[in-house]
């Protein structure tokens, strides 16, 4: 019963009562499915609502990674599809004096082929479309004249793709050509199903199909075309049993034989077939036989092959950087690279919405280069940017030097420093929070990049009261991405380790009982981690985190290398 203000207001109680039932059907507590009419609505189980609420949390987490204009993307599912084959033709020569010449009609051409080759232009698969078709090739054509092959297709996607064929009962795989073929055929009775395979198998000459039915050579065709769709099957099993696997992480210098004109090159550098194209159809010479001088049918060209293929982008980095929002991931990763690294920097979670690498070079000393700019001090960006503008403006910067006379001054101060003794790679990642494995937050989808990072580093923000909270968190959601990826972890970085003032005594005392607990709590319960207080935003204490950091890789190094590729089908952002 809507309130009297309501009628009121609408001067109806009509008005009124649509009103009240729309608010009252959407603040309801109750979840409803339906158009809104009671009588159809129904109570949607938990399960249907916790389906929802994880759909909307993936819409929302995907629409927050791409703000800013970046579409970085590391893992896509495209659908591909080889070019179809052209049909044959069914022609008969003519000619002056020569009303009845011999068949004539010419073959299809093969469908084109699909090919993908990794490029050291792109970086990242948002480029990379979603569907590829091949080119088709043409038909055949009278006067012998065979149909053109379709021009092969090229899918470009960046070094350090791996590609993996989807597997048939893998959810998200489109049908293969076969199983398009039988949904077509799907509730249709054998004739119908006879006449349908028919009309997509053959051409027949203007107003021959009834009269090439009841021909013994037809016939025969039929069957050729039966052991042929046979085979192909087959084929098409031993592809399924046996899903490709290719890891592009280097352009590789392979050319390959191609259709091409005099006097152009032919071969060329393709890369790697994934789906061919289909066979052409034949022209009606190719069914004459002592009983049919004369056939009037041609076969049509056949589909390409489909596949749906997983494209994953590796990252390769030595090490990957995991920490709650916050933490201070991204100023560590700028201290470290002495301020190359140009990651976001701010006091708000998810700051960083993809994973960033940067290179560490070590110098002789065991300091990290990078001259004078390791006495910066790493601000928030938006405050960083501020201040510059304001030098600029004010002209201070007019006779400055420049960022190589700043490196080229500091070398010549101190030549044994310019000497590079050790380089590795850093990975700066998302902030992964409880629950992330739920897609709460960003979801946990960019542990994929840390997969192939030999070692990993906990970064946690030591001027909370108990950071060892932080990192059960951590390794609790490492485990839930992947069973064992925990054990990669080798240290603890307690960041922010300048928060606490040094002029009181006792909040010095009380942070160094911290540190104890930290390391107690490291040493107990998460199998002897080394742990570091540092300072991401003013470089201190990174001489000792870069030494450990060049023990594990130079450990990773000598090690045998780990099998390139392991996926794990669980890791979408369901
Ligand atoms: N005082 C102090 N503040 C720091 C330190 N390191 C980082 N901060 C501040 O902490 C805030 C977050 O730093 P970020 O580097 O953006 O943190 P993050 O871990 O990358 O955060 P997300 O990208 O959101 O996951 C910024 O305001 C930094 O200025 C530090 O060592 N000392
Ligand atoms: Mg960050």
């Amino acid at each position: 019963m809507p309130h009297p203000a309501l009628i009121h207001l609408f001067g109806c109680r009509a008005s009124a009562s649509r009103l009240f039932r729309r608010y009252t059907t959407f603040h309801s507590d109750d979840a409803f499915a339906g158009n809104g009419d009671p009588t159809e609505r129904r109570l949607i189980s938990e399960d249907e609502k916790a389906l929802q609420d994880a759909l909307h949390r993936q819409r929302k987490t995907e629409w927050k990674r791409r703000q800013g204009g970046q579409t970085f993307l590391d893992h896509v599912v495209i659908h591909v599809r080889g070019g179809r084959g052209g049909d044959g033709c069914v022609a008969f020569h003519r000619e002056k004096f020569q009303q009845y010449g011999p068949p004539a009609g010419g073959n299809g051409g093969r469908g084109g082929d699909i090919y993908i080759k990794p490029s050291s232009h792109l970086t990242t698969l948002s480029s990379v479309p979603r569907r590829v078709v091949g080119n088709p090739g043409g038909t055949g054509s009278g006067t012998w004249q065979n149909g053109r092959n379709g021009e092969p297709t090229v899918i470009e996607v960046p070094v350090g793709t791996v590609v993996r064929e989807l597997a048939p009962e893998d959810p998200s795989r489109a049908p293969d050509e076969w199983e398009a073929h039988e949904k077509e055929y799907e509730g249709l009775d054998d004739e119908e199903r006879r006449a349908r395979w028919r009309a997509r198998r053959f051409v027949h000459f203007p107003d021959s199909a009834g009269d090439n039915e009841g021909r013994s050579a037809f016939r025969e065709a039929i069957w050729d075309l039966i052991k042929v769709d046979r085979e192909l099957r087959a084929q098409r099993r031993e592809r399924n049993a046996a899903p490709l696997t290719l890891d592009l992480d280097h352009v590789e210098d392979v050319t390959i034989p191609v259709d091409a004109p005099l006097g152009r090159p032919h071969t060329q550098n393709l890369g790697r077939l994934v789906a061919s194209g289909g066979e052409g159809g034949y022209g009606n010479p190719r069914f004459v036989g002592p009983e049919n001088r004369s056939p009037k049918f041609a076969t049509r060209g056949y589909d390409g092959e489909r596949v749906s293929l997983a494209l994953e982008l590796k990252i390769l980095a030595d090490i990957g950087l995991v920490g709650m929002p916050n933490a201070g991931k991204s100023t560590l990763l700028r201290a470290l690279t002495a301020g190359r690294a140009k990651s976001e920097i701010a006091s708000y979670a998810f700051t960083t919405l993809n994973p960033f690498v940067g290179v560490v070079r070590v110098g002789l000393d065991g300091s990290i280069m990078g001259g004078t700019l390791q006495e910066l001090v790493h601000d928030d960006t938006v405050m960083e940017k501020q201040r510059h503008r304001e030098l600029l403006e004010s002209g201070a910067l007019a006779h400055a030097p420049t960022r190589n006379q700043e490196l080229n001054a500091a070398a010549e101060e101190a030549p044994e420093t310019a000497l590079e003794a050790f380089r590795f790679t850093v990975a700066d990642n998302p902030g992964l929070i409880a629950k992330a494995s739920e897609n709460v937050g960003l979801g946990h989808s960019f542990l994929r990049s840390m997969e192939r990072s030999s070692a990993l580093v906990y970064v946690v923000d030591f001027s909370g009261p108990a950071p060892w909270d932080q990192l059960t968190v951590l390794r609790d959601e490492l485990e839930k991405y992947k069973p064992g990826m925990s054990k990669r972890a080798r240290m603890v970085i307690a960041n922010k380790a300048d928060t606490i003032d040094s002029e009181d005594v006792g909040a010095v005392v009380q942070a160094k009982g911290k540190l104890s607990a930290l390391e107690e709590f490291a040493r107990a319960k998460m199998d002897g981690l080394d742990v570091v207080a540092i300072s991401g935003k003013y470089s201190q204490n990174l001489r000792k985190v870069v030494r450990l950091m060049r023990g594990y890789v130079e450990d990773a190094r000598r090690e045998p290398l780990q099998p390139t590729y392991a996926y794990t089908s669980s890791t979408s952002n369901l």
